[in-house]
């Protein structure tokens, strides 16, 4: 069975300390760091942008994931992939040519990740599966961090990994939001392979190493 990866999404960090607060990630065995990019209008939130992402390139070696949160992500992929981003993840509800930006980060020599919106049907999937190297299913609605894990995520998510055994096996799952020490290893039963953690990894209550622990904790003997 391959490893299950946490890649802590830096959301919920302390943005006047975020090399730090990176670093301690990398140091406490996090295998890639999310970055939530949003746009005030695909979601109701602002977070970051290229600048964000070309900074953390040089505080980590860790892959950097770059959720694109944002309509017509088609005008930013050059510049994430210039910045450093290793997988660009786009939203088939936020552009009209979900498979031509797949196709355009691919030439930009980025993994490609489509990820879809609790309510989005996984027809999606169905027929972009053959060209992701990561399929992200959302298990909350996109835009904040701290939100409450979506039940009906689960049986998507079985549905999600048939889908993705049959049509490409070398595409890796992805859950994000909501994911703790409790959801961690139903998620991980149902089929998610790489999880993004935010509010459960930054918090205050504990260190990040310590959340991070917890959360691998939860997952054992399952990765
Ligand atoms: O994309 C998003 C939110 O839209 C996420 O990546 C969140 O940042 C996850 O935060 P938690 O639910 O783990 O606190
Ligand atoms: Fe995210």
């Amino acid at each position: 069975m391959m490893k299950i990866e946490i890649a802590p999404s830096i959301l919920s960090a302390d943005f006047a300390r975020l090399g730090e607060e990176v670093r301690e990630a990398e140091a406490a065995g996090a295998d890639r760091i999310h970055v939530d990019v949003m746009d005030g209008r695909f979601v109701p939130n602002l977070t970051m942008g290229v600048v964000v992402v070309e900074a953390l390139r040089r505080v980590t070696r860790l892959p950097l994931e770059v959720h694109l949160m944002i309509v017509e992500p088609e005008r930013f992929l050059e510049a994430f992939a210039r910045a450093g981003a290793d997988l660009l993840i786009v939203h088939p509800e936020a552009t009209p040519h979900a498979h031509r930006a797949i196709q355009q980060i691919k030439e930009l020599g980025v993994r490609a990740g489509l990820a879809v919106n609790p309510a989005t049907p996984l027809a999606w999937f169905e027929d972009l599966l053959p060209e992701l190297d990561q399929a992200l299913l959302m298990t909350v609605n996109p835009g904040f961090g701290g939100q409450r894990f979506l039940e009906q995520s689960l049986p998507r998510l079985e549905r999600l990994r048939a889908m993705r055994d049959r049509l490409n096996p070398a595409c890796r799952i992805e859950v994000d939001g909501g994911i703790n020490p409790e959801t961690a290893p139903r998620v991980v039963q149902a089929g998610a392979e790489v999880l993004v953690a935010g509010s459960s990894v930054f918090n205050a209550r504990a260190s990040v190493a310590e959340n991070l622990n917890a959360l691998r904790r939860s997952l054992a003997p399952q990765g």
